[in-house]
């Protein structure tokens, strides 16, 4: 058997509904309010009102009990509410993995996009019940629910992996994903508020 500085946590059995999109046994869980996207939309002042106003649930992210840490393979499942914020639809904050390491989604429920942006290329890729979309190493990544429907994806991730947000503050995600005219998203040049 081999030894490990942190030692792995037992081999378990998780159940995953993929109805009432949960994992059980349950780990920690996160619920991200408009409040909690300050600098990532285009319209600040839309985004102020509505964080000042209602503030309503984004999205939130359940988990399951496997932590963090190197080695492990946490899973995680992310539901995004529809809604847009002066059209610019609702998503995750988005992050790279400082560790430059891969993840894996599948998709759902309802319909979404996954934006990579890797400081010089952008990749958008549909993603729709069945979907796996593939996060290369040193891609920042943002979900996007480009439907009516609430969009949710199951991910797979290296506990070591970590989330920095501060690089998608700071560089952008290449693109901002609009709601569309035909129902699917109207990307544009990521700029930023002068
Ligand atoms: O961390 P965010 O950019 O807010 O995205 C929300 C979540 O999306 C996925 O489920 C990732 O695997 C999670 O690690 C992440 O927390």
């Amino acid at each position: 058997m081999p030894t490990f500085h942190t030692p792995p946590i037992q081999p378990m059995a998780i159940a995953f509904d993929a109805e009432k999109l949960t994992l059980t046994p349950e780990g920690p869980t996160l619920t991200r309010r408009m409040s909690d996207l300050e600098g990532l939309f285009l319209d600040h002042d839309a985004w102020k009102a509505a964080a000042e106003g209602d503030n309503p649930v984004v999205y939130t992210v359940v988990s399951s009990p496997v932590p963090e840490i190197d080695r492990e393979l946490p899973q995680s499942i992310t539901t995004i509410m529809p809604g847009d914020t002066s059209g610019e639809l609702w998503m995750t904050k988005g992050h790279q993995h400082p560790n430059h390491q891969g993840e894996i989604y599948l998709a759902l429920t309802g319909r979404g996009g996954l934006l990579m942006f890797d400081g010089e290329r952008t990749e958008w890729l549909d993603m729709l019940p069945g979907t796996i979309g593939y996060i290369p190493p040193g891609w920042a990544h943002r979900s996007i629910n480009t439907g009516d429907e609430p969009y949710a994806f199951l991910a797979v991730y290296p506990g070591g992996a970590g989330h920095d947000y501060g690089w998608v503050l700071e560089h952008g995600m290449g693109s901002r994903a609009y709601r569309g005219a035909d129902g699917s998203a109207d990307l544009r040049p990521y700029t930023t508020a002068s």
